[in-house]
């Protein structure tokens, strides 16, 4: 049985790499804001404007024990899943943690590219985006780094790369 769980900062591309890696093993693929999203009928933004990002949180940690005891699947989180609760701990109980990890101007830079909506970077200028992540990402890499491994993307930062990345993981988690 596999089951692969990417962790990292907003940008780092958890969310395209997981979906590759999980094609190209032919495993079924979960986001876990996409799985809150279609259990919920409401966008990620919606429930942040109606439930504050505390409410967010507490559904995140319910919809993360749902999808984490789905089998064969790689798991997308969101940026900030394994930052609450017990949940870094258990992902790592429960599969393999992977931690996409990234540079603040290669985040800064997808993040400025991509359409997701992400509330807590809503409104921000170029230059309060960088102090954010550069601040956000200090506070958070604890989290992170409990992963069991780690995967540095910053020089895999073009599409083509993407199929590089996802071989890199597949070489580091060993399938
Ligand atoms: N290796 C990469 N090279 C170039 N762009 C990337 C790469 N990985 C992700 N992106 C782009 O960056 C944006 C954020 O990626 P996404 O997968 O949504 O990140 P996350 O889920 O970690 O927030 C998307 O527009 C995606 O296409
Ligand atoms: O880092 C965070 O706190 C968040 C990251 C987002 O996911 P991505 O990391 O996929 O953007 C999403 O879960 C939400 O906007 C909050
Ligand atoms: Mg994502």
């Amino acid at each position: 049985m596999k089951r692969i769980i990417i962790i990292g900062y907003m940008g780092a591309g958890k969310t395209t790499v997981g979906k590759a890696l999980a094609k190209e093993l032919g495993l079924q693929f979960y986001d876990l804001d996409w799985y809150i999203e279609s259990r919920r009928h409401k966008t990620v933004p919606q429930i942040f404007a109606e439930t504050g990002e505390e409410g967010f949180r507490k559904i995140e940690h319910d919809m993360l024990h749902e999808v984490a005891e789905f089998e064969d699947v790689v798991i997308s989180c969101g940026g900030g899943t394994p930052c609450f609760f017990d949940n870094i701990d258990y992902m790592n109980g429960q599969g393999q943690v992977v931690y996409l990890k990234a540079e603040p101007e290669v985040l800064c830079k997808h993040l400025k590219m991509g359409k997701t909506e992400r509330p807590l970077l809503k409104g921000k200028s170029s230059d309060e985006l960088l102090t954010f992540i550069n601040e956000q990402l200090s506070r958070r890499t604890p989290f992170y780094e409990k992963a069991r491994y780690q995967l540095d993307v910053s020089l895999m930062d073009n599409y083509e790369k993407i199929k590089i990345s996802v071989s890199k993981l597949r070489e580091l988690v060993g399938i």
